[in-house]
């Protein structure tokens, strides 16, 4: 079975826990999975995993992260053609711009996504944890 990876950036650890949880997920649905901060991973390393589970807050103005996680994701999303993908990220106060249009955008890149995109309003509560780990179980079914 291919392994997952999950990848994300977080200022002040929601998405973090978000990630944690949906690796979780992962494991639960009985696949491998590895988390990564998106400063410890880069695009050459995707074609040692089979699916992606992508992290990030909303930050800027319904933006994903400048610095690091956007970089990142401009190189990654040139190789998500066909392949499995799950996004997830905290946010404060929009609702969910940033992810409507992340979404998009992977969509538009030829992702398959596997379940609908996971947001949580400031750190997840056990309902958002229960959310994020379903998404990784339906990495871990894609993979299957
Ligand atoms: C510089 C900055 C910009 C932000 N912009 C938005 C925004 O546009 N919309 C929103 O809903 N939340 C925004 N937030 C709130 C974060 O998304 C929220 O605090 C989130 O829980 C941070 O996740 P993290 O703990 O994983 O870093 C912003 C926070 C910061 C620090």
């Amino acid at each position: 079975m291919k392994k997952a990876a999950v990848v994300y950036w977080s200022g002040t650890g929601n998405t973090e826990t978000m990630a944690n949880a949906v690796a979780e997920g992962v494991k639960k649905g009985g696949a491998e999975v590895e988390v990564f901060k998106v400063a410890d991973f880069s695009a050459d390393k995707m074609a040692d995993f089979g699916g992606f589970l992508f992290g990030c807050p909303a930050t800027g103005t319904e933006e994903l992260e400048a610095d690091e996680f956007l970089p990142f994701f401009e190189e990654a999303e040139k190789k998500l053609s066909g392949v499995p993908v799950g996004l997830f990220g905290s946010y404060g106060w929009g609702g969910g711009p940033w992810m409507e249009d992340w979404t998009e955008r992977t969509r538009n890149a030829g992702a398959k996504l596997v379940a609908d995109s996971v947001i949580s309003e400031n750190a997840p509560d056990d309902a958002g944890i229960a959310s994020c780990e379903a998404l990784g179980e339906a990495m871990a079914k894609a993979l299957a």
